[in-house]
Order: structure tokens, then C-alpha cells, then sequence
């Protein structure tokens, strides 16, 4: 049992029932009651969520004003560089903690959705790590956050079980499972269905307090050898970012009365701004680091996202970006040459493909291509890969062990001191490749598939043999925005038409009508895919770019109980 102090409040009087949750003053409850989630919305639990969001919200909301300062900066013409103000930092020598023994091998990582069975044949996969995901892959809504954190209870004290009845399989977990990490939602997305103090909670405060509350003691005893829980940090752009989630740990290792340093974090390099940032980010977090990661497909959204205003920086078709262009080939040198500088994990990223259980050829070639990304990044030097499927965790780790041997990572080994002299320009040099019809037509397919099975609870689903999820979704809004906004000339199909709003209607129809085709009318008109077709179209042609394609959805799913009783 946490101690809270003198932030709990137990008179009588401010107890408040609400929506069946026992709730603490100031916290109201409208999302669905569920005895298995009030385990989990405990009058405890919700005021130490209470006591992080009263403590943070305005560096939150002050850390956000800030993007919003950048975004104009950018729209006016500036790029993203290196801080002048922060030099020393860059320069100084300084480490960070050391890296706890249970977490130093993390050569092979799967990530997944907070989903039962997942969570069950993730831990169970032979991955060193999984990454149990509350962000990409994960579709917020009440019912899937709120179950996920009673998965997650139940993993940690490994008491978590599945009964799959269709196929009368009962799923357990195996005596030697992979370390847990949870990754919490962005800054940016708010949790509609706690209120505090009359304002939504801030959704990674409230997926980072309940779990943290709820399993900080077992996850020591069981996973993290003293250590824990661990953390991956989504899409920050800045150092001042990761300073509020330092304070945040600071604050929940003192309330539950655990050594300062006990939690441990990666964070997401995966903002084109956080490039410039990432010695100021380790630094900031350097008592609760474990390492920087390559979240190369938000890295690749952040692009365009930031140079939005910037005609002469249009990406090529999406499946050109890859990480052998020079702008992504530098982020991740520069990412392993920081990290092992400072003593710490760099991670690698996603390869996109997974398996393809219909097709052996196809499945041989699509193996291929991801044992070629491992290849890369091991040679590199990164420390470890994540992988999105357990079915490709044999190839990732054989890349990983031949090449790492028995080392538990390549920190001391692989100093990249080469990188040193890489530059701006090598960081924002311009994507080189074509855009097509094909192109454009992809992402419209694609990002209209991926927001109906969001709208309808899956945050990540395998489309045309490839993983899609949050990140890669935008990738093909913002794509599309751009060519739109621009209407550029798709010069790869050497026929000279350009993106109109016209061209873009006929292509929205025709994609549509394909959908249907494929998915099968009875599904097509069960599913989501009109309300889909509306929220991506729309986005598309925004005369300006949301800054999130989940953000603006997000309405969508919101559901408040009793029925009715409010909206947004
Ligand atoms: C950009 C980023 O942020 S990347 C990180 C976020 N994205 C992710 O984490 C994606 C994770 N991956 C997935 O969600 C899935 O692998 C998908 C959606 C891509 C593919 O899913 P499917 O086509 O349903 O997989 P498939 O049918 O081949 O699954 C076979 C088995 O593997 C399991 N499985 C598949 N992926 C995973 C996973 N990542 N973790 C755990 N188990 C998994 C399935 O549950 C299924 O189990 P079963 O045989 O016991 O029923
Ligand atoms: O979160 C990972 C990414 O690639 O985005
Ligand atoms: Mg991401």
C-alpha cells in the first residue's frame, strides 16, 4: 500500500459515489462500470493519478503551448537544430545511471497492445522485452485502457490466463517470460472519461499511474530485480518533456516510499525535433534512463509534420522512406553514438513486414527484408530490435546473437564516434524518391482500413502482409495532406498529373469501392469504414494539418455512462 500523505483525502465528506466508482474529491468517473475495472479504479489508485495531474498539469500544458511556439517557427520558414543554450550538455561528460542487470540484455523486443491473449503469447514469445503498448497499437478506448490494466495486474502478479473457447486453447504464462515495459499514451491525448477538477485527466498520467500503482511492489520482487517498473516514452519533441516525466517519477518512487531511480525509461526518438534534443533528454532523465529508442515511423510523420510549411521538403511515396535514406541513416547513427556515450540502450525500430502464412514465397521474401533491417541496425551498432510479431523473433534474434555473440549489448563496443560530425543537414537532408498514383492510392486505401479498425477497437492490424498502426496511419494522412496542399506532380508515373482535390475524390471513391471488394460487402457495411472515410477525407484536405489523426478521432470514441449523461 502506497503512503499518500497528506495528498489523500479520507473524511467521510469527500467520498463522493459516482458512476458505481468510489471516487476522491475532485475525481469524476463517466466511463462504463465494471467490477473487474473498479479493482483497478480504487479510491487509492485514483488519487495518486489525482495527485500527478494536480501536480504536472501546468508544465503539461505550458510543454504543449511550447510545441505550438515551435509549429509557427517552423511554419514561418525555420527548421529544427541544435540548441545553442544547451551546448554543454552536448558536450559535457556525464553518464547515466547504471543500467539495471535485469534490463541489460534487450537484444530482441516484441511490442503489442494491452490485449489479453497478446499480453500471454507476448511474455511467452522468447523476446527479451515486450512492450506492452497503451499508444500505437492501441485503439484508447475505455473498455480496451481499462481492461488492459487489469491484464496488465494480473501479467505482473502472473496470475493472467485466456481461455480461447472457439478453440478450447488455455493460455498461461511459461516459467521464463520477457521483462515488461508499458508505454503509455502522448502528452498530447487527454483520458474524456476521468475528470479532475472539471478537466479530462491527461491520458499517459492516468495509464502511468495506474499501473504504477497497482504493480510497482510485485513488478520489483518479480521482474526488475529491485528495479521497475520500466517505461517507453512516446513522442516527445522536447527536453523540457522528458523533465516532467522525471518529475513524475520522482514523485511516484517518494509516494511509494522506493528508492529514487528505481523506475526506468526508454524514450521514442521519434519526433524530427527530439533528434537535436537527445543528449538534453538523457540528461534530464539520467537517474531513470534505459536508453533511447528509433521510432522511426512517427520520425517519418514528425517530418512532414514539421515541415508542412516547407514546399520544397516533400517526402516520395512512403514506401521509399526507409532507413538507408541518408536523413534516416543519420538519426539512428547519431541515436547509437548518444546513447553509448552515456552508457545507455540504443534501441532499433520496427521492420514493417510480418508473416505471411498463405504465401511461402512471399513469406521467404518479406523474412528477408526484415533480417536485412536487423542486419543493418546490429551492424550499426543498436542494441536491440523490436519485432511485431512472435513469429519473427527467431530470425531477429539470430541476427542479434551472431553478430552480438554473448554480450548482453554493444554499449561499451560500439561507440560510433564516427557520428560525431554528423549535422543538421545530415539530419534533415531531403528524402530522395518519386511519388505515384500508386503511392497516393496506398495511403488512401491503407489509412481508411486502419482509422475503421480503430474506430472499432483494434490499434494495430496487418494490411496488404505489413503492420499499420497509429503511427504508419499518419504517415499516409499526412502524406496525402501534403501532396494536396502542394498539389504536386507525381513524377514517378511520368505522366505529369497532379494532386487536386478532384483527383483526390475520384481516388477516395475508387479506394473505397476497392475496400468493399475486398473486405466483402456483409463487412463493409458492419464496419466503420464510411465514418473512416469522412474523418481521413477530411483530414486530408484540411486547409490546416491536425497535428494528430487519433486526436480528432478520439470523439469518435468516447462514450460516456450512464448513456447520455454528457459529451465532449
Ligand atoms: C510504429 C510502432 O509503434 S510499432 C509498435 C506498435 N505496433 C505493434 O505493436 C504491432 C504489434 N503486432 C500486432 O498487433 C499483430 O502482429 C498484427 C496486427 C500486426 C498482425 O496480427 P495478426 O495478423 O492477427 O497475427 P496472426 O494472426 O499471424 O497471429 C498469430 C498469433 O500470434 C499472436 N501475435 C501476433 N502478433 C503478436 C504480438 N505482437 N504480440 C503477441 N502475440 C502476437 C496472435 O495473438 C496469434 O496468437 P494465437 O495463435 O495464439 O491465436
Ligand atoms: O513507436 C514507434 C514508431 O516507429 O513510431
Ligand atoms: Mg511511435
Amino acid at each position: 500500500m502506497m503512503d499518500l500523505g497528506t495528498y489523500g483525502n479520507s473524511t467521510p465528506m469527500a467520498r463522493k459515489i459516482a458512476s458505481g466508482y468510489d471516487v476522491p474529491e475532485g475525481v469524476d468517473i463517466r466511463g462504463r462500470y465494471d467490477e473487474e475495472f473498479a479493482k483497478i479504479l480504487t479510491k487509492d489508485a485514483l488519487q495518486f493519478v489525482a495527485v500527478l495531474q494536480r501536480e504536472f498539469r501546468s508544465h503539461i500544458k505550458y510543454a504543449v503551448e511550447c510545441r505550438r511556439e515551435a509549429k509557427t517557427r517552423y511554419n514561418e520558414g525555420a527548421v529544427p537544430g541544435f540548441d545553442p543554450a544547451t551546448r554543454n550538455i552536448r558536450e559535457g561528460e556525464w553518464k547515466c545511471a547504471a543500467v539495471p542487470p535485469s534490463v541489460a540484455d534487450r537484444r530482441v523486443e516484441i511490442t503489442g497492445p494491452v490485449e489479453r491473449k497478446m499480453i500471454i503469447n507476448a511474455l511467452n514469445s522468447g523476446a527479451k522485452v515486450f512492450m506492452a503498448d497503451c499508444e500505437d497499437a492501441l485503439s484508447p478506448s475505455w473498455e480496451n485502457l481499462m481492461r488492459g490494466q487489469v491484464n496488465l495486474k494480473d501479467a505482473v502478479d502472473g496470475s493472467i490466463t485466456f481461455h480461447d473457447r472457439a478453440r478450447n486453447r488455455v493460455y498461461k504464462l511459461n516459467d521464463e517470460i520477457a521483462k515488461l515495459f508499458v508505454r503509455p499514451r502522448g502528452w498530447h491525448l487527454p483520458e474524456a472519461h476521468i475528470f479532475i477538477d472539471g478537466e479530462p485527466a491527461t491520458g499517459c498520467l492516468v495509464d502511468f499511474g495506474l499501473y504504477f500503482y497497482h504493480n510497482h511492489a510485485a513488478f520489483r520482487r518479480s521482474q526488475g530485480a529491485g528495479f521497475g517498473p520500466f517505461f517507453y516514452l512516446p513522442k516527445m519533441e522536447h527536453s523540457r518533456e522528458a523533465k516532467i516525466w522525471n518529475s513524475v517519477f520522482e514523485r511516484a518512487e517518494k509516494v511509494a516510499g522506493i528508492e529514487r531511480g528505481s523506475i526506468r525509461a526508454t524514450v521514442l526518438i521519434e519526433t524530427l525535433p527530439a533528434v537535436f534534443q537527445m543528449d538534453e533528454i538523457l540528461y534530464e532523465l539520467r537517474d531513470h534512463s534505459v536508453g533511447l529508442n528509433c521510432g522511426r515511423w512517427d520520425y517519418i510523420f514528425s517530418y512532414v509534420k514539421t515541415f508542412q510549411a516547407h514546399p520544397d521538403r516533400l517526402l516520395p511515396d512512403r514506401v521509399q522512406v526507409g532507413m538507408t535514406q541518408h536523413f534516416m541513416r543519420s538519426y539512428s547513427d547519431l541515436l547509437i553514438r548518444t546513447c553509448h556515450r552515456r552508457g545507455v540502450h540504443a534501441m532499433g525500430g520496427m521492420a514493417a513486414q510480418i508473416p505471411i502464412r498463405d504465401d511461402p514465397a512471399a513469406n521467404e521474401a518479406a523474412l528477408d527484408l526484415v533480417k536485412k533491417d536487423k542486419l543493418r541496425e546490429v551492424k550499426a551498432g543498436h542494441d536491440g530490435t523490436w519485432a511485431a510479431h512472435p513469429g519473427l523473433i527467431p530470425a531477429c534474434m539470430e541476427v542479434f546473437t551472431n553478430n552480438m555473440g554473448s554480450a548482453p549489448n554493444q554499449i561499451q563496443t560500439m561507440k560510433r564516434e564516427d557520428s560525431a560530425t554528423l549535422t543538421e543537414e545530415d539530419l534533415l537532408q531531403r528524402p530522395r524518391g518519386l511519388r505515384t498514383m500508386d503511392g497516393l492510392r496506398l495511403n488512401t486505401r491503407v489509412g481508411i482500413q486502419y482509422l475503421a479498425a480503430w474506430l472499432t477497437g483494434s490499434g494495430s492490424v496487418p494490411l496488404y502482409n505489413l503492420m499499420e498502426d497509429a503511427a504508419t496511419a499518419e504517415i499516409s494522412r499526412v502524406q496525402n495532406w501534403q501532396w494536396l496542399k502542394y498539389g504536386v506532380e507525381l513524377n514517378g508515373d511520368g505522366l505529369g498529373v497532379k494532386v487536386t482535390k478532384e483527383l483526390f475524390g475520384r481516388v477516395v471513391e475508387e479506394e473505397m469501392a476497392r475496400i468493399e471488394r475486398e473486405v466483402g460487402k456483409d463487412k463493409f457495411q458492419k464496419g466503420m469504414y464510411k465514418e473512416a472515410c469522412k474523418i481521413f477525407t477530411r483530414q486530408c484536405t484540411a486547409p490546416i494539418l491536425d497535428d494528430f489523426l487519433t486526436l480528432d478521432a478520439y470523439n469518435h470514441i468516447v462514450i460516456y455512462h450512464p448513456k447520455g449523461s454528457s459529451s465532449l
